[in-house]
C-alpha cells in the first residue's frame, strides 16, 4: 500500500486540532550503542551537515561513529537523572504544562502532545497517535526560537516526509521561529531578573548560542541575525547597556569555521581584560540539555576559573518557568486563530457513506 489509510475514522468521530511541540532528541540511554544509534541518525541529516553525501557518508561512518560515541556517553552520563535524559524529561514537562494551560484558557477538543526530530518519541510516531485520535488540523512547533535550516527546516523535512505515507493530511501550520515574540523576550529577562535577585548582578552577562557553521550564515541562514536580536531584546528590557552583555557561540562541532566568537574562546579571555565575574544564559536552548549543562554549567565554568576568573554563574534555561509557558501557550493560541471543528461532524453524511461502502 503506497499511502496509509485512517481506517480507524468513523464518522461520529469529533474533529480535533494537534499541538504538536518538537525539540531535538537525545540518546535513550547514556551508552556508546545509544549514542551510535542517535549520532547516527541526527548526524546524517543533510540539513545538519552540508557536505557531499559519498564524502560525508564515508567520514561519519569509517571515523565519527567509530570514536564519538563513546565520548559522548561518559559526557551523557554526567546529565542523566533518574528521571532519564534532562531533554526529553524537561520537555515532557513542558507539554504537560502546555496542556494544562490551554484546557484553562477553555480550549477543548485539542490534543497536545511532543516529539522529537532524532530519537524517541519519533515524529512519525506521534503523528500516528495524533491522527488515530481524530486530529484534522495541525500545528507544530519546535522548540527553537531563532531559526535555522540545520533545525527548524530540518523539522520541517520529518513533518513533510511523514505526510508523503498518509492518505489523509490535516490543515497544518508550522511556527519557524519566535526570536523576536514579547512574551517570550519577557521570559527570558524574567529568568535572568529572578535569578539576579538571589545572586546579585554580575559585572557581565553573556548570551551563548549553539553555533553553526559560518558557511551557513553566509549561504543565507537568518540564525545570527535572529540570535543577535534576541539578545537585544532580552538586555533592553532588562535595561542593559551595550557594555554589560555579549552574545556568543558554543558546541563546535567538526574542523570548519563557525559562528563567532566563541564562547570557550571568549570565556577564556576575559578574566585578562578585567572581567571576572560574568553569569551564562543560553536564550537558544528550550530546555537544559548536555549542551547548557555539560557545556556551559561545567566545563566553561572550569576554563573561566582557571584564566583567573573569580564568579561564574549559569543561569538555568527557561524550562517549565510559568513564564516560559505562557510564552509558548499563547504563541501556540495565536496560531489556532481561526480554526474550529465541527460539534456534529457527518451527521447525515454518514448514512450515504456507509451505503456507499456496501
Ligand atoms: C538550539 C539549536 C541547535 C542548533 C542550531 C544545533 C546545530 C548543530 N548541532 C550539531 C551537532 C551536535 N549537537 C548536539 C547536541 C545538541 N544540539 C542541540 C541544539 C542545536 N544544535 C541540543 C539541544 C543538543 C543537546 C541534545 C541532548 O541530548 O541534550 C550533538 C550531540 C552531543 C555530542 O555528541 O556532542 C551534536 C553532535 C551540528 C553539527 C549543528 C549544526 C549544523
Ligand atoms: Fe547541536
Ligand atoms: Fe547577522
Amino acid at each position: 500500500m503506497r499511502y496509509k489509510n485512517s481506517s480507524f475514522f468513523t464518522h461520529q468521530q469529533q474533529d480535533k486540532i494537534g499541538v504538536l511541540i518538537t525539540n531535538l532528541g537525545t540518546p535513550d540511554a547514556p551508552t556508546p550503542k545509544a549514542l551510535r544509534r542517535y549520532l547516527a541518525e541526527f548526524l546524517a541529516d543533510p540539513r545538519v551537515v552540508e557536505v557531499p553525501r559519498l564524502l560525508w557518508f564515508l567520514i561519519l561512518h569509517g571515523v565519527i561513529l567509530r570514536i564519538r560515541p563513546r565520548r559522548s556517553a561518559k559526557a551523557y552520563a554526567t546529565v542523566f537523572t533518574e528521571e532519564g535524559s534532562p531533554l526529553l524529561f524537561h520537555t515532557k514537562k513542558q507539554c504537560i504544562a502546555i496542556r494544562q494551560q490551554l484546557a484553562s484558557k477553555g480550549y477543548q477538543n485539542v490534543e497536545v502532545d511532543f516529539a522529537m526530530r532524532y530519537g524517541n518519541p519519533s515524529i512519525h510516531s506521534v503523528l500516528d497517535k495524533l491522527f488515530a485520535q481524530g486530529v484534522r488540523k495541525l500545528v507544530v512547533l519546535p522548540l527553537y526560537p531563532q531559526y535555522s535550516a540545520s533545525t527548524s527546516a530540518s523539522t520541517f523535512d520529518a513533518i513533510a516526509k511523514d505526510f508523503t505515507t498518509r492518505r489523509w493530511l490535516p490543515d497544518f501550520r508550522f511556527i519557524s521561529h519566535y526570536h523576536d515574540f514579547p512574551l517570550y523576550i519577557t521570559a527570558a529577562a524574567e529568568q535572568i531578573k529572578q535569578y539576579w535577585q538571589q545572586h546579585g548582578k554580575p559585572k557581565k552577562l553573556l548570551f551563548s548560542y549553539h553555533g553553526i557553521p559560518k558557511r551557513y550564515l553566509m549561504n543565507g541562514d537568518p540564525y545570527h541575525c535572529e540570535c543577535y536580536k534576541t539578545s537585544r531584546l532580552i538586555a533592553e528590557q532588562l535595561g542593559l547597556e551595550k557594555d554589560e552583555y555579549l552574545t556568543c557561540f558554543q558546541s563546535r562541532f567538526g574542523r570548519e569555521e563557525w559562528l563567532k566568537p566563541y564562547t570557550d574562546e571568549t570565556l577564556k579571555s576575559m578574566p585578562d581584560q578585567g572581567i571576572d565575574d560574568v553569569h551564562v544564559f543560553c536564550p537558544g536552548f528550550s530546555a537544559d540539555c548536555l549542551e547548557t549543562i555539560e557545556e556551559i554549567a561545567e566545563e566553561n565554568k572550569e576554563y573561566f576559573l582557571e584564566a583567573g576568573g573569580q564568579n561564574y554563574h549559569y543561569i538555568p534555561a527557561l524550562n517549565d518557568s510559568n513564564h516560559h509557558i505562557e510564552a509558548l501557550s499563547t504563541l501556540i493560541e495565536q496560531n489556532l486563530q481561526h480554526w474550529h471543528c465541527h460539534a456534529d461532524p457527518h451527521r447525515d453524511e454518514r448514512a450515504t457513506t456507509v451505503g456507499a461502502l456496501k
